[in-house]
C-alpha cells in the first residue's frame, strides 16, 4: 500500500531571491520525493510587517554578503538569476504587492498547481533575469501569454480585473496571516506535515534538515543531474 503523501507548502514572494532558489529546488523535488506540494504566495512585506522582522536589504553588510551569496547560489542552485539594475528600487519601491495578488487571481481561478508554477516562474524571471516591470496591468498582462498558459485575450482580461478585487486582497492577506501564523519573519518559509504536526523551515538552505525530519532523501539542488 502506498503511504500518504506529505503535504509541504510553500510560501513564497517574488520580491525575494531566495525564495526563487526555494521554489526552483522544492519543484524539482516535488516527483522525487513523495510529497504533496502546495504553492502559497504570500506578501513579504505583510511578514516583515507582522513579525517585527526588516529586510536584510537594509543593512549594508548584509546586501554586501547577499549579492556575494547569491551570485555563489545562482550556479550551485543552477537558476539563471541576474541582479537587476536598481535592487533597491525593485524591492522596495515597486514592490510585489500587485504581482503577488495577480499570482493569488491565477490561483484561484485555476484551483490546482500548474499554470500557478508556470506564472510564478515566469514573475520571478521578470524580476530577477531580464530586469523587467511586474507592477503595471500592462507588465502583468504580458504574463500569461509568456507562459502560453493556454488563456484567451478575455481570460486573461478577467485574471486582470479579479486581482484587484477586494476577494484577492483577502485571499492574500489571509495566505500572509497564515505564514505569520506559523512564525514567519521571512521567505521562503517551508511548512510540512508530518505525523499530524507541522514542521517549519526558513530559508532555500534547509532542505538538507527537511528531508532528515520528513524522511526524504536530500539529492543536492538538481536532484535530476
Ligand atoms: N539563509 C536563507 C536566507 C533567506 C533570506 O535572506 N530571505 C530574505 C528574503 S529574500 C528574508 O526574508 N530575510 C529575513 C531575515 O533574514 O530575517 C537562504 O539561504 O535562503
Amino acid at each position: 500500500m502506498m503511504t500518504s503523501k506529505k503535504v509541504v507548502e510553500l510560501f513564497y514572494d517574488v520580491a525575494s531571491p531566495y525564495s526563487w532558489l526555494g521554489f526552483e529546488v522544492i519543484c524539482r523535488y516535488k516527483n522525487v520525493w513523495n510529497i504533496d506540494l502546495k504553492f502559497r504566495p504570500a506578501f513579504l512585506g505583510g511578514v516583515m510587517k507582522g513579525s517585527g522582522n526588516k529586510s536584510p536589504a537594509m543593512v549594508q553588510k548584509k546586501v554586501l554578503y547577499m549579492d556575494k551569496d547569491l551570485s555563489r547560489l545562482r550556479d550551485y542552485f543552477n537558476v539563471p538569476m541576474q541582479h537587476p539594475a536598481d535592487p533597491i528600487g525593485v524591492i522596495f519601491k515597486k514592490g510585489s504587492l500587485s504581482a503577488m495578488r495577480f499570482l493569488t487571481a491565477v490561483q484561484e481561478r485555476e484551483g490546482g498547481n500548474t499554470m500557478a508554477e508556470q506564472v510564478s516562474r515566469e514573475l520571478f524571471l521578470r524580476i530577477w533575469n531580464e530586469d523587467k516591470d511586474i507592477t503595471e496591468p500592462g507588465s502583468l498582462s504580458e504574463v500569461p501569454a509568456a507562459v502560453k498558459a493556454g488563456l484567451s485575450e478575455s481570460e486573461i482580461k478577467e485574471l486582470l480585473e479579479l486581482y484587484t478585487s477586494p476577494k484577492m486582497k483577502d485571499k492574500l492577506r489571509s495566505t500572509t496571516q497564515d505564514a505569520l501564523d506559523y512564525g514567519a519573519f521571512g521567505f521562503p518559509l517551508l511548512v510540512c506535515h508530518v505525523n499530524s504536526k507541522a514542521e517549519v523551515f526558513f530559508g532555500s538552505d534547509r532542505f538538507e534538515l527537511m528531508a532528515h525530519c520528513i524522511g526524504e532523501k536530500w539529492l543536492g539542488p538538481q536532484p535530476e543531474k
